[in-house]
């Protein structure tokens, strides 16, 4: 809930020019819903694409307060982020509502990034791979190999989340690989392989190189570092390692 449809076209504005993406990598900004249309139109023909924060299961009808992905289709958003730990925690969205949500964004084309994360007393009781097993089981649930094929997922442990308390390389890539060879599991090589993972919580440009010179993490979810600056400093950093 950052940035006025005014102040989040200025930003984007400005972001354009300022970022060269390649083939390699994608920069998507996910602003909030009132600012969707208006960053759909600025960035339409620009290497810059678009997600929303959240959306609902059904087409249409009495679900005041909810957004279709018809509607986000509709003015051009391509992405769409699930199960953000704050859906998750403050709006107590469970694992079987974010399954239909997940359904539905990749039945209408749309990418999800399916975010996923344990909370600290979670982590302090040895409970991270449980918590982001059951958290990617119940989402994928139901879904074929080629559904599941479509989502991006980010692991976001919640205690790293706005508290300036990054994971370190070594503890995000310890979750990243568990989760690649859980996608193993579920699916097979091919597939876990050709998944991205982003990592996100705190990320900030003095502390991305670390976390993306890992073999399993794929690129970020930015938060407070994308309202600012930094997201270009950060598109920088990703150009260079890629290159
Ligand atoms: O929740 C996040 C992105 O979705 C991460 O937020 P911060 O980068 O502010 O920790």
């Amino acid at each position: 809930m950052n940035k006025t449809n005014t102040e989040a076209a200025e930003f984007v504005s400005k972001l354009i020019g300022q970022i060269r993406t390649e083939d390699k990598f994608e920069v998507i900004v996910c602003p909030p819903f009132t600012a969707l249309e208006k960053i759909c139109d600025i960035t339409s023909g620009s290497n810059i694409k678009v997600g929303a924060q959240n959306a609902f299961y059904e087409d249409k009808g009495a679900y005041t307060g909810e957004i279709s992905v018809n509607m986000l289709k509709d003015i051009g958003v391509e992405y769409v982020i699930l199960g953000h730990s704050e859906r998750r925690h403050i709006f107590q969205e469970n694992d079987e509502l974010i399954n239909k949500k997940l359904k539905k964004v990749i039945v209408s084309g749309l990418t999800p990034i399916l975010c996923v994360g344990e909370k600290l007393e979670e982590r302090e009781k040895g409970l991270t791979f449980n918590v982001v097993e059951k958290q990617i089981k119940e989402a994928f649930y139901g879904l074929t190999q080629e559904e599941a094929s479509k989502i991006i997922i980010a692991y976001e442990p919640v205690w790293a989340i706005g508290t300036g308390k990054v994971a370190t390389p070594n503890q995000a890539q310890e979750v990243h690989k568990f989760i690649r060879d859980l996608l193993k599991n579920i699916f097979n090589e091919e597939f876990a392989k050709n998944t991205t993972i982003l990592y996100g919580g705190s990320i900030k440009p003095n502390n991305y190189l670390g976390l993306f010179g890992k073999t399993d993490i794929d690129g970020g979810l930015v938060g407070g570092a994308s309202l600012t600056e930094d997201f270009v400093e950060l598109a920088k950093i990703m150009k260079e390692i890629i290159e």
